[in-house]
């Protein structure tokens, strides 16, 4: 059988730019999705004929046109037909970088100057076709965080065009999923304020997150690095209020690890201070888990101690000073049931009180 298999996408770009390929999709020419199936491939998309192979288990997709109709992702007529050609499957991509196609032999296939894109570091629209699927400003947004380093640049023509897609409305019938899973992909780059940068010139911030209160001259990026994709959100939301921040958790279905960490690190912002009184930081640290749930509360610490610029040390110290406080030698004294909470906590707030701080305030007891 006369088919032809091609490398496509994201892993010629990868090993074009040397970066390390992790996934390898594959586009099939000259094939029915029965001649596939003969040959031992699975049939796992059902919008699209993609196939996994017997062995490999990659993916491979019959070359496809796709023509858009009506609103939304679903609105698409999708044909794959044998004779659809390569050039045509690469047509209907996003950027001219994700658009090269690298034959059997080694040659690469590059009608839309892909190679001369990844050699000018810009990200280029393949044809006015980007504007049928709205993902594409957040994927491109994505794609400038991840290369900023290698300073790609977006096109001003795909500019323009990621504006129109905000302006048509379009953006408002992607899935919070959808959305959430290209800002986590964003989080994870070395860059993510340059999503929320790019997504701002697109016009595109007011649809997408509108609850977010965010600041163009953010420069935590060099701080973000050390951290994780959850504390990454909660540094960028930090400005945001927290009622604007459960609503926009809301909106995006945030999970619930980015939801909690984000939410902790504002409501300090917002109701408590680096240099309270012993009973305060007994409250706080009672009620982010401090004793019971030590990880998260690190990393809740780090990001707090990181915003307001103090040392991670003393905050660890805060936590040690409560968790040495235990019950058995008070219920040997007889204390048992609410009073025996009741004197465990007036213990942590002695134990913290006696602490030499620079979180502790010192004053007199009618200030904070
Ligand atoms: N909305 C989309 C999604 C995907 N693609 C095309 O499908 C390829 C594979 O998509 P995907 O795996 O999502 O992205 P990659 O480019 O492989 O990037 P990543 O490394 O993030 O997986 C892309 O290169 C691009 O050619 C597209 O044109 N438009």
């Amino acid at each position: 059988m006369s088919y032809q298999v091609y490398l496509v996408g994201g892993a010629v770009r990868d090993r074009l730019l040397k970066l390390p390929v992790i996934d390898q999709d594959w586009v099939v020419t000259g094939a029915t999705p029965e001649q596939l199936e003969q040959q031992g491939f699975q049939q796992v998309g059902k919008q699209f004929p993609v196939f996994l192979h017997p062995k490999t288990k990659e993916e491979y997709a019959l070359a496809r046109r796709e023509k858009k109709q009506g609103q939304g992702y679903t609105g698409f007529i999708c044909d794959f037909s044998p004779n659809i050609t390569l050039e045509e499957d690469l047509e209907r991509r996003d950027l001219t970088i994700n658009a090269i196609a690298q034959n059997e032999e080694g040659q690469l296939i590059d009608p839309f100057h892909g190679q001369q894109d990844l050699h000018d570091r810009l990200l280029r629209h393949v044809s006015n076709a980007f504007v049928e699927d709205p993902l594409r400003v957040l994927r491109v947004a994505r794609f400038a965080a991840r290369f900023q380093s290698f300073g790609f640049n977006v096109a001003d023509e795909t500019m323009s065009l990621m504006q129109q897609i905000s302006d048509s409305g379009e953006l408002n019938s992607l899935s919070p999923e959808r959305i959430w899973r290209e800002l986590e992909k964003a989080l994870a780059t070395d860059h993510p304020q340059t999503f929320f940068k790019v997504l701002a010139k697109a016009n595109a911030m007011p649809i997408l997150f509108s609850n977010l209160t965010w600041s163009e001259q953010d420069n935590s990026e060099d701080a973000l690095r050390s951290l994780t994709n959850t504390q990454r959100w909660a540094i960028i939301c930090r400005h945001t209020q927290l009622q604007d921040l459960k609503a926009l958790h809301q909106t995006l279905r945030c999970p619930n690890q980015y939801k909690l960490l984000a939410e902790q690190v504002r409501d300090f912002l917002e109701n408590r201070q680096v240099c309270m009184m012993a009973e305060n930081w007994e409250a706080w640290l009672m009620s982010v888990n401090a004793i019971k749930k030590p990880q998260p509360f690190e990393k809740l610490i780090q990001v707090v101690s990181l915003i307001t610029q103090t040392n991670l040390k003393d905050w660890l110290t805060l936590r040690n000073t409560i968790a040495k406080v235990n019950a058995a030698s008070l219920i040997k004294q007889g204390y048992a049931g609410a009073e025996l909470g009741e004197a465990l906590k007036q213990e942590r707030v002695r134990n913290l009180a006696a602490l030499n701080s620079p979180l502790l305030f010192q004053g007199d007891a009618a200030s904070p």
